[in-house]
């Protein structure tokens, strides 16, 4: 069954909004595996808008579940702080410092050699590596050769036109899973993933290992509370 990881960047960004701890971040992390998440994601941005480089410290010490860290490793200090806490996986984001959040997955062809050795800078430490990726052919043979153990499924695309045609939104997706699983490469996918499109992708999508969602679930969890919104997430897998 696909495992849900809870991405907690949005617990930081309230918690920050006072200068405060609360909501406490580890709190927010060690509930989300009570609850039933198979696992964690942080996403700390160079500028530390939400996740910091110390919750991250502090998480990795208490987690028992997968512990999940995303981010830009062209910043020196990202690449330091996953080598110093090695988490279970580190997912390659080529995000630039500007943007308001992820908004496309690497260019595989022309960041080939720079993915390759980034990639084997991360597996020689013992960390699995997952690449956030467009639902591009091209751009999943492009992952295979970087030698990262998964690829990420960037599914904004598919969020953004599943009211208006889900067959239609889908389809890239499934071509891409296609060719992934042809390849041997591990699949997770995250991006805008919520109630509403959730079972959909995954009833879709074969041999998706991981999602990993935060916006919509903290956005939900306001509204019908943390355990039980992990709890429908969960139900959306099943
Ligand atoms: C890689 C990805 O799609 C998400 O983790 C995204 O990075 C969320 O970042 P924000 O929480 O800063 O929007
Ligand atoms: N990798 C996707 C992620 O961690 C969460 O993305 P979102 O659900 O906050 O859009």
């Amino acid at each position: 069954m696909t495992k849900l990881s809870v991405n907690i960047n949005k617990f930081a960004t309230l918690r920050n909004s006072r200068g405060g701890d609360n909501p406490n971040v580890l709190k927010a992390a060690l509930d989300a595996e009570r609850f039933g998440a198979d696992g964690v994601t942080v996403h700390p941005r160079p500028d530390e808008r939400h996740i910091r480089y110390s919750d991250v410290r502090e998480i990795k010490k208490a987690i028992k579940t997968e512990f999940n860290i995303e981010g830009n490793p062209q910043e020196q200090k990202f690449v330091d702080l996953v080598l110093e806490v090695r988490p279970h996986q580190v997912t390659l984001v080529p995000d630039a410092l500007v943007q308001i959040t992820s908004n496309h997955g690497w260019d595989t062809i022309a960041n080939k050699d720079y993915l390759v050795n980034i990639i084997s800078v991360f597996k020689n430490a013992g960390i699995r590596t997952s690449i956030f990726v467009d639902p591009d052919v091209a751009m999943i043979e492009g992952a295979k050769a970087s030698g990262t153990d998964r690829i990420e499924l960037y599914t904004e695309g598919y969020a953004k036109h599943f009211f208006e045609d889900k067959e239609a939104a889908i389809r890239p997706y499934v071509e891409a899973a296609k060719v992934a699983n042809e390849l041997g490469l591990g699949m997770n996918a995250g991006h805008d993933l919520d109630l509403q499109n959730l079972r959909y992708f995954v009833q879709h999508i074969p041999g998706l290992l991981e999602v990993s969602i935060g916006h919509a679930l903290v956005c939900d969890a306001i509204y019908l509370g943390y355990e039980n919104a992990v709890q429908m997430y969960k139900r959306q897998l099943q």
